[in-house]
Order: C-alpha cells, then sequence, then structure tokens
C-alpha cells in the first residue's frame, strides 16, 4: 500500500475518535430508526476496522467478484461499511423496479461528492452528480429536450458520416499493413471525435480534437492516481500538495484546450444575433451553443466559461468509453458468431441494397440490427454499476422491508438484471434472436430499454437518472455496427478463438483488446458506387491535374471523377472567419456606405463596363468549338455549377501582370475577368481555381467592397476628385477587409479544384512562376517555406515588421494564403463540407 496511504490512515484514525464512536451510536444503538426495519445484510463485521479491510480490498478491478460473492451469500440487497457511509447493492431486477420507478423521485438524489469530483463538476454542478433539484432538472432537461432530443438526431449526421470514414479509412490503412488490427483505439478515437463535434460544433478541425483527446486521455490515465486525495482531503491537501498541483494542472490543461472552442461558438452567436440571422444560420446547434443561454435557477446567473467546459468534459467522458466498449463488445460477438454475421449481412443487403454506405433512415427498417445491439448491451453492459444514488428522504424503506439511509450511497448490478434466468432463457449465450418480435408487456413489438414497466435489463440505468443520451448511444451503435459490417467481412486472426473473458476499468471492456482481420465486401459495382473514401483524400495524382505545361492539351470527354457539386451550398458555409468580421467591421463605419455609392456611382460603373467590352474578349460558348476559349468557357460553367451560381461573364484582357478580377456592377451582368499571362502561366486546372476564386467573390456578395476596393488597386483613384476621399483608416480598414476575403475565395477555389495541392500552386506561381520554370516548382516546398516565414516573423520584432509589410497590401502573402488553405483542406468544416457534395455525373469537357 502507498506509504502516504498509511499515514493518513493512522492520521485520520487518531483524529476522528469522536467521528467513529458517533458512528458506532448511529449504527447499533440509536433510537430514532424504526426498529420494525433493518439495513440490508451486511458481512460479519468489526465496526472501523472492516470499513479500513474493505478500503484496503475493494478495487475496480475486484469489486464485482467480490459483490458476486456475498450477494451469493446474503441474498439480493446487502451493505458494506466504507468510511462512515454505508454502500448498498442491489442485484435484483424486482427491487430496482421498485426503488429506481415505482419510488423514482425518491431514489434519483446523488450522495455528496469526493473532493476531487467536486472540484471537477463545479461543486456537483454537472448533469451526473447534482443533488436532484432545479440544477440537475435545469441541465438535465437542456440535454434531453433541447439537445439530445430524437427530432434533433439528424442534425449531426453529416458528422456521422464524416467519422465513418475517418473510421474506415484508419481500418483499412491498417489492415494494408497485413498485421491484425486492434479495433479498440480506432473505435475509441471515432467516438471521441463524433462527440467532440456534437459538443462544440463543426468548426473544430482535426488537430483541435487530438489536443483534446490527448489531454482528455492523460486526465483518464490519472484517474486512479488521485483518488487517494479523497481520502481526507483538508489532510492530504497538506501531505499531497504536490499530487493536488498536478491534479489541478491536468485540469487546467482540459479546461485550456477547451475554452477557445466555447469562445468561438459564442463569437458565432453574437455575430448572428448583431446581423439579426436567423437563429445558428443553417449551422447544426452545438452542445456548448445550448449552455450558453442556461441560467442557474437559485443564482439568476449564466454558466462561466470553466463551468461550460466542465460540462463539456462530462459529455465526452461520459459517451466515449461507454459506447466505444459496448462497440467493441458487439463486433467481438459477431467475429466469435460468423453466421450471426452473416445473417446481420443479410439484413443490411435487403435494407440497403448494394450501396456502399447504410443511411440512418435505413436503420429503422432493420430488426435484426437492433436485436444485435439490444442483446449486446444485454450480455455485456459496458457500465457495470451505476453512478450512485441517494434517497430523498431521512429513511426509507424499500420493499416493506429494507431501510435506507439518507447518508447511504445506493448501487445497482447492471449485468446480474441482464443475465437472470428467470427473465432470459440461457443467459449467458449471445442470440439476438431473443429481441426479435419481443413485446416486453408494451404491446409494441420493440423492446423497451427505459425499464418503465419491468427492468429485464438496464445497460443505461432506469428512472429518473437513466442515461439521458441512450437513445443517441443507440443510434451510434446501430449506424457505426450497420455501416462496418456493410463494408467488410470481421474475421478472427488465423486459428485465434476471440476470448470474450471481461477486465473491469471505468467500464467493462474485453481482457484481451479485440484483434481481426478485414475483407472489404465485394459488390457487382464497386467502383460506380457514390463516392468513396479514396475520392475524398486529396491525392496530386487526382484526375484533371497535373503540372502539363500550358498548351499540353488535358482534354477529351471524361467524367471527372472529383467532380462534386454542392447543391446547397451557401457561402457562408466556407466564409473565412475573418472576412466576417471585417465585413462587420467595415459595414459599422459611418457614412462608408454612403460613399461607395458616391463612389460606384453610375459613371465610374459605366467606365469600367465600357473599358471591358472595349478592350478585352468576352469568352463564349460561341466560340470555335475546342479552341482555347471555349475551353476558358466550360471552365467557367464547370466552376459555377460546382459552387451552385450562375457563371458571369468572362473577359481576357492583354496584359503582362498574371491577374484576374471581378466586378459586380449594379444592374448588370457581373463578369470576371483574366488577364492573358495567366493564361500563359498557369494549367487548366490552375485556372478554374482562379475563377472559381473570382466567383467565391460573386457568391460572398463581396460586390460594393470589392469593386470599391478595385477601383483602389486598380489606380481608378487617381482619378482626379477620388483621391483625396479615401480616408487613411478607412483604406486600412477596407484593405483589412480584401485580405480576409481573398482568404475566403481561395476557399472557393479549393472546392472546386477539389485538391489542396493546385490552389497552392496558383498561389506559388503568383509568386514567382514563369512559363518557363512552371513545371519544375514544388508546392511541399512552399509549405515549408509558409512555415519558416512563420517562424521568422514570430519574434515581436518579427511581428511588427510583418504587420507592417502587409498593412498595405490588398491580398495577403501568398505563403500565408498557402498555408491558410493547406490547413482548412485538412479541417473537419472541408470535409464535411464535401461530404455534403453530390457528385456530378454529367461527362465534361476539360
Ligand atoms: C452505450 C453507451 C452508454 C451507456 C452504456 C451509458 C450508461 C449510463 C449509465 C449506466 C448511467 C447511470 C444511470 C444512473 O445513475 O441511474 C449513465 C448516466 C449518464 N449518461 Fe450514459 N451511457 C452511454 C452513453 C452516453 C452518452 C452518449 C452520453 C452523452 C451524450 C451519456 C451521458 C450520460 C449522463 C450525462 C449521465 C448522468 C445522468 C443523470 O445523472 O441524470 N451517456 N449512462
Amino acid at each position: 500500500m502507498n506509504r502516504w496511504l498509511l499515514i493518513l490512515l493512522s492520521i485520520s484514525v487518531s483524529i476522528s475518535i469522536s467521528g467513529i464512536l458517533k458512528f458506532i451510536c448511529n449504527r447499533y444503538f440509536s433510537t430514532t430508526k424504526p426498529t420494525l426495519y433493518k439495513l440490508p445484510p451486511s458481512p460479519q463485521s468489526i465496526p472501523l476496522i472492516s470499513s479500513l479491510l474493505w478500503l484496503g480490498r475493494i478495487s475496480t478491478s475486484n469489486i464485482h467478484s467480490i459483490l458476486n460473492s456475498l450477494h451469493a451469500k446474503l441474498g439480493p440487497i446487502i451493505t458494506i461499511y466504507v468510511g462512515s457511509r454505508p454502500l448498498i447493492f442491489i442485484a435484483d431486477r424486482l427491487l430496482a423496479h421498485k426503488a429506481l420507478i415505482q419510488n423514482g423521485a425518491v431514489f434519483a438524489n446523488r450522495p455528496p461528492a469526493s473532493a476531487t469530483q467536486k472540484f471537477v463538476t463545479s461543486n456537483q454542478r454537472n448533469v451526473s452528480l447534482a443533488f436532484y433539484g432545479p440544477t440537475w432538472r435545469l441541465l438535465r432537461r437542456n440535454l434531453t429536450e433541447n439537445f439530445l432530443h430524437p427530432s434533433r438526431a439528424k442534425s449531426f449526421s453529416h458528422s456521422r458520416r464524416w467519422v465513418l470514414q475517418v473510421l474506415e479509412n484508419r481500418l483499412e490503412s491498417q489492415e494494408k499493413s497485413g498485421q491484425p488490427i486492434c479495433v479498440r483505439e480506432h473505435f475509441q478515437y471515432a467516438m471521441f471525435c463524433l462527440l467532440v463535434v456534437i459538443c462544440f460544433g463543426d468548426n473544430v478541425d482535426e488537430n483541435q480534437i487530438k489536443q483534446i483527446e490527448e489531454v482528455h486521455r492523460r486526465a483518464f490515465l490519472s484517474f486512479n492516481k488521485f483518488n487517494i486525495l479523497n481520502f481526507w482531503p483538508r489532510v492530504t491537501k497538506f501531505v499531497l500538495r504536490r499530487r493536488w498541483e498536478e491534479f489541478y494542472q491536468l485540469r487546467k490543461c482540459q479546461q485550456d484546450v477547451s475554452i477557445p472552442l466555447i469562445r468561438t461558438r459564442k463569437y458565432l452567436q453574437e455575430e448572428d444575433r448583431k446581423n439579426m440571422e436567423p437563429h445558428h444560420h443553417g449551422r447544426a446547434v452545438s452542445y456548448v451553443d445550448t449552455l450558453l443561454s442556461l441560467e442557474f435557477p437559485s443564482e439568476r446567473r449564466k454558466m462561466n466559461e470553466e463551468e461550460i467546459a466542465n460540462l463539456c468534459s462530462e459529455f465526452l467522458n461520459a459517451g466515449t468509453d461507454t459506447t466505444t466498449t459496448a462497440l467493441e463488445w458487439i463486433i467481438a460477438n459477431l467475429v466469435k458468431y460468423p453466421k450471426i454475421q452473416e445473417k446481420l449481412f443479410m439484413e443490411i443487403k435487403e435494407v440497403a441494397g448494394n450501396g456502399d454506405q447504410v443511411s440512418e433512415s435505413d436503420l429503422k427498417r432493420m430488426p435484426y440490427l437492433k436485436a444485435v445491439i439490444l442483446e449486446g448491451l444485454r450480455r455485456h453492459p459496458p457500465a457495470r454499476l451505476l453512478i450512485p444514488h441517494a434517497v430523498m428522504e431521512e429513511d426509507v424503506v424499500l420493499n416493506n422491508e429494507y431501510l435506507i439511509p439518507k447518508n447511504a450511497a445506493i448501487n445497482f448490478l447492471v449485468a446480474e438484471m441482464g443475465w437472470d434466468p428467470k427473465a432470459w432463457e440461457d443467459p449467458l449465450t449471445f442470440n439476438p434472436e431473443r429481441f426479435l418480435n419481443h413485446d416486453n408487456g408494451t404491446g409494441q413489438d420493440q423492446f423497451d430499454i427505459t425499464g418503465s414497466r419491468e427492468i429485464k435489463m438496464m445497460p443505461f440505468g432506469a428512472g429518473r437518472r437513466i442515461c439521458p443520451g441512450y437513445q443517441l448511444a443507440m443510434l451510434h451503435l446501430e449506424y457505426y455496427v450497420a455501416n462496418l459490417i456493410c463494408k467488410f467481412e470481421w474475421k478472427a486472426v488465423d486459428g485465434d478463438d476471440v476470448d470474450l473473458s471481461e477486465k473491469s476499468g471505468r467500464t467493462m471492456v474485453m481482457r484481451n483488446p479485440l484483434q481481426v482481420h478485414l475483407s472489404p465486401r465485394r459488390r457487382p459495382a464497386d467502383a460506380a458506387l457514390t463516392f468513396s473514401s479514396s475520392d475524398l483524400s486529396f491525392r496530386s495524382g487526382s484526375v484533371g491535374f497535373g503540372l502539363a505545361k500550358k498548351n499540353q492539351r488535358v482534354r477529351v470527354s471524361v467524367c471527372r471523377a472529383s467532380s462534386f457539386v454542392f447543391r446547397n451550398l451557401d457561402a457562408d458555409d466556407f466564409r473565412h472567419p475573418l472576412d466576417k468580421q471585417n465585413t462587420l467591421i467595415l459595414r459599422a463605419i459611418p457614412g462608408l456606405n454612403e460613399l461607395g455609392k458616391a463612389l460606384l456611382g453610375s459613371v465610374t460603373e459605366q467606365i469600367m463596363l465600357l473599358e471591358n467590352i472595349g478592350t478585352s474578349v468576352l469568352v463564349s460558348k460561341n466560340q470555335k468549338r475546342e479552341s482555347e476559349l471555349s475551353e476558358l468557357h466550360q471552365l467557367m460553367t464547370e466552376a459555377a455549377k460546382i459552387l451552385n451560381m450562375e457563371a458571369p461573364d468572362l473577359y481576357v484582357r492583354q496584359s503582362p501582370v498574371p491577374n484576374a478580377y471581378t466586378l459586380a456592377i449594379s444592374g448588370k451582368k457581373p463578369f470576371v475577368v483574366l488577364h492573358t499571362s495567366l493564361v500563359e502561366l498557369l494549367t487548366r486546372k490552375e485556372l478554374q481555381a482562379v475563377l472559381a476564386h473570382e466567383l467565391g467573390h460573386l457568391k460572398c456578395d463581396h460586390g460594393v467592397w470589392l469593386t470599391f476596393a478595385n477601383i483602389l488597386t486598380l489606380g481608378a483613384y487617381t482619378v482626379p476628385g477620388l483621391g483625396w476621399l479615401i480616408a487613411r483608416n478607412l483604406e486600412d480598414q477596407l484593405f483589412r477587409w480584401l485580405r480576409s476575403a481573398e482568404l475566403t475565395c481561395d476557399r472557393a477555389a479549393l472546392l472546386v479544384a477539389q485538391d489542396p495541392k493546385v490552389v497552392i500552386s496558383v498561389l506559388m506561381k503568383l509568386a514567382g512562376g514563369s512559363p518557363s520554370i512552371a513545371d519544375q516548382l514544388n508546392v511541399d516546398a512552399f509549405l515549408e517555406q509558409a512555415r519558416s516565414y512563420d517562424r521568422a516573423s514570430s519574434s515581436s520584432m518579427g511581428l511588427y515588421i510583418r504587420n507592417a509589410q502587409t498593412r498595405e497590401l490588398s491580398h495577403p502573402l501568398p505563403v500565408l494564403r498557402a498555408r491558410e488553405i493547406d490547413e482548412w483542406s485538412r479541417s473537419l468544416g472541408y470535409q464535411q463540407l464535401l461530404k455534403r457534395a453530390i457528385q456530378s455525373t454529367t461527362p465534361h469537357d476539360v
């Protein structure tokens, strides 16, 4: 035993004599208790000594075997004394029903939390540990009614699809290595990603998810290490100061990764409010969004960031390990029993057809799938004990027989309920059939997992404190099991039987983590189906891309594999946050709108329009077929189609300066201008990215400000009478906006090119390319250059120089744009957008 624990034990024994006496008096001589009823039986014990012995004996790994043998001796309900608090355990489903359902409100309380729990739950202000009362009700209702209500389930469908893709990619790439796949780590990562997105919103990217995962993992691994701090907190705060500091530090790290994400959601909400945009403006509502507007009932104040961060940690912790463990057990049984796997696959095939994915709406038509999941949860419930309950009243009598004191922590043996031979035939066999056409007394053919009529199993608990995430968990289990079985055949590693023995930790996991081999299922039309993971990954060799020199023809009629159209694409789906922010600042400058109108009055507009018509070539579909101009037209219409917008007119203008711009003149069709030197410099794919960038300006309605800025950058401000109008401050702000708008439009370019290297290549060529060396430029080296620019300018002097150099630029530096687009291409937001896209089947001339 830990040396410090012994010291603590001695200290606590010596200074708690009065407490001990009180405890003995209460237990054996108290006259206030009704004598008719007794506490549930307990093993023979000597006061205090037994408590201390229990403390030494019980650990997470052996608690279940100890409890089982005590129940075998003493019956379905027992008491153990640990410290001064009686622990009551119930192993009988009828008693559980009496307590949790029939006396639901009485048994819905929680006992006081330990010191470390109090700290991480803002003093028991979270859903799982809050006392039964107004704070719990507020938080719980928010979770179940505002957030996890089944009517909202759809809002994160695209995230589930994204996570599925991530999971399948990871499994596939490990299978390729030839080594057996240990699935737990992949399932864990997938479930964590999903909950992070649901919690913080789908604007988090994978790097942020990894950071959060890293600190949560650290906290998880140190879980047992900090238990000792609760033994006598006032004393441990003194003798175990370092460990407390370590605990605080770890908690701070968890908050440090969450708080910026909470601030982002707050900022987005405020923006919506300022812009009077509809609530959440099409974004899926995250858990954080709902928490931001909650007010504690007793204190009449909103939650602070730390409190919100603590609730987010609860959300992630409650849902990740439980769902991961359940998933691993279910798949393990499907590997162990290939006939059940086959039967499940046949059902999936019948409902979902030969498609590559099972959709969420398909799940409803898969009763056998549901039976497999329920059987997995019955046979291997991940949580073997509930979170301890407590009674609300002084001394409660259960079943007219057992006295339950107010200070007792009450718990329920979950697995025993689901393994009761009186409720289930051959309960230890994995047999999903038992759930088919099971009406559980409800008159419906669906098994009632909430146990409201009768508890036959309770993997999610029952009654008022039943897991609020159970419907979400069921959806996730059904969705991932169905898709994983649809995609792969799961096989045991050669010759090995799947070992289903258990190991107790935070959840009851497989003692030997599941290892498998996977074979992709063969389908008749494999290649032609909806987009697959490889279409979504960025490979420099993707169709249509090449460092072909200009003039090399990259054409023939092809159906571009990467050509997706975004049917419902909205500008805010890809708008850079700085663009949004700077647009608001610009709008807030007094008089600017009026100035804009004056500048862009009909005379200026007319000048611009006539100049283009008069000096450039309009590119139209009427150009000679197969000519370069007709190709340009084709590139433009295709890009516009992908971005879900109408194509503007396109002009090519003679100029040695490689450039492109767009003008949106009021009342006229907007147009885009390409300089001839740009056409010389870029490949077709790159030219299309440039056109898409210009389309981005139109799509985002950059109209007035952009034309305004173009007048500045094209030199129109030298027109007598205009220049003086442009005040310095306005100019600065306009440039700042323009730079951020460029970042948005680089994103539009990426949406069309669907390969970040194409966009980065354009930026690189604009920075230093000439037609003669264009095909020697290296995109990766350019990205490395961006990183070294960041490093060189990270000092305070570097930052000063960087600001001074960029302040008056209309475009961000090319290296920074490249870095930005590279990061966005790896972000969750972008990948989710790609997943929303629909493959275009129209053949295009490229
Ligand atoms: C297979 C997956 C899951 C299992 C087996 C599971 C199981 C449980 C169990 C046994 C309890 C204790 C109930 C009690 O004390 O009476 C519980 C509580 C809870 N679970 Fe889950 N859970 C799962 C997934 C989730 C998910 C996905 C979330 C979050 C979205 C979640 C959030 C919670 C919360 C907040 C509580 C505390 C409820 C309260 O005290 O009112 N769980 N869960």
